[in-house]
């Protein structure tokens, strides 16, 4: 089943400069279950392309579909229901809301969506090793431990589409490998979409597509 389609998507941002035109026309499309790397050097417009699947932006042009849905259609609070439920994003930053403790944080987005199953919280809790970690706040948790509820966060909404802006790149090499490969996992086994945006062509080649933005466009 086809998951995301994006078509001839531009997007460019007013600077002091004038208009910088970021993306000229991206199309690209990802299937439920399977896994697309997004790659390019800095400021090649990655994290746009993203933001505008996530619903985080709006597209000057061009259309994006997710499970059906096409997003241009939706005003404010329908994109922000489609970031709670069925689209995640898991941020380099982490993003946890610092007030909440761990259950708390991994309950938020599902809650907020009505998809809340208090079983597969736990079950995921516990997968991400967090069984022992329930009760503390994220600035009480290490930068994977962030991580790791971050990816719970967004599965426990049971989100059909995971979107991931270099989701190891505040980690060291061997915390990353171990948060990537809890993602891949579960992502793999929840038959979820997985869109990743990632600088590394070794991280980049375990998932089961790559393509390359430059100069706006896919490569
Ligand atoms: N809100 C904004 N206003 C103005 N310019 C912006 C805005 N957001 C992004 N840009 C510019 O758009 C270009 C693409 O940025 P983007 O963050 O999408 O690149 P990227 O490929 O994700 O880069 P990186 O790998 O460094 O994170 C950059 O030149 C950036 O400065």
């Amino acid at each position: 089943m086809e998951l995301l389609h994006a078509t001839d998507v531009s997007k460019s941002f007013e600077t002091g400069e004038g208009p910088l035109q970021v993306l000229r026309g991206v199309s690209l499309s990802l299937t439920a279950g399977t896994s697309l790397a997004l790659t390019g050097e800095s400021g090649s417009g990655k994290s746009t392309l993203l933001y505008l699947i996530g619903g985080l932006d709006v597209p000057d042009a061009g259309h994006i579909r997710i499970a059906g849905t096409d997003i241009a259609g939706l005003d404010d609070p329908g994109r922000a229901a489609l970031r709670r439920g069925t689209v995640g994003v898991v941020f380099q930053q982490f993003n946890l809301i610092p007030s909440l403790d761990v259950a708390a944080n991994l309950a938020f987005h599902a809650r907020l969506s009505g998809r809340h199953d208090a079983a597969w919280t736990a079950h995921l809790a516990e997968r991400l090793g967090l069984s022992a970690l329930l009760s503390r706040f994220p600035e009480q948790l290490s930068g994977g431990q962030q991580q790791r509820v971050a990816i719970g966060r967004t599965l426990a909404a049971k989100s059909e589409l995971v979107l991931a802006d270099e989701p190891t790149g505040n980690l060291d090499e061997a915390t990353g490998d171990a948060v990537m490969d809890l993602l891949l996992e579960l992502v793999s086994e929840t038959g979820a979409g997985l869109l990743m945006v990632t600088h590394s062509m070794r991280l980049a080649a375990r998932l089961d597509r790559q393509v390359g933005l430059r100069a706006g466009v896919i490569a």
